[in-house]
């Protein structure tokens, strides 16, 4: 029996991994919640190296959308936002480029230490579910051949 389940990759940013690691962990238990297969955890040092290693997953044909996670916490400068504005950025041009799905489970820019730990459960699932919604959905589109649907 062909396997239907949506395969999916996490990047994880190792920067901050007190908060990023239990993101990881609840980014995983979700996935297994929603029947989703976890094929590559890729971690990287920092969010700002996120982009280069979806660019990679996304080359992979068996492979149909990409859950990313960092936290970028605020410092004494600007440095924060620089990072999650080009990183965010980059993620959408990406998905755009290979046409696949890939979700911004990035805390930040600007959040305090305790705010993105407030954070880890709301985005890690909500990146997870994003992307398997949309790649569900655009498997739903791309396999139809009704002349009139309603993709949900
Ligand atoms: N300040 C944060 C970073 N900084 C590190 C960069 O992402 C990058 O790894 C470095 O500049 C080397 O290229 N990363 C985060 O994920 N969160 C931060 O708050
Ligand atoms: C907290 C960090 O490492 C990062 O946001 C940058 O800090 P800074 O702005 O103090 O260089």
């Amino acid at each position: 029996m062909q396997d239907s389940s949506i395969k999916l990759g996490i990047v994880i940013a190792e920067f901050n991994y007190d908060v990023t690691r239990l993101m990881l962990d609840r980014a995983i238990s979700h996935a297994k919640f929603l029947n989703a297969d976890v094929k590559i955890i890729f971690k990287v040092p920092g969010t700002f190296e996120i982009p280069l290693a979806v660019k990679n997953i996304l080359k992979r044909e068996d492979i149909d959308c990409v859950v990313t996670l960092g936290a970028v916490i605020k410092g004494d400068t600007k440095h924060d936002e620089l990072i999650a504005n080009q990183v965010a950025r980059l993620i959408s041009d990406l998905s755009l480029e290979f046409n696949k799905p890939v979700s911004l489970g990035i805390i930040g820019p600007g959040a305090t230490h305790e705010q993105a730990t407030e954070r880890i459960e709301e985005y890690s699932t909500r990146a997870v579910e994003s992307a398997v919604k949309m790649a569900k959905r655009m498997r739903a589109l791309n396999t139809s051949k009704d002349s009139s649907v309603i993709i949900e």
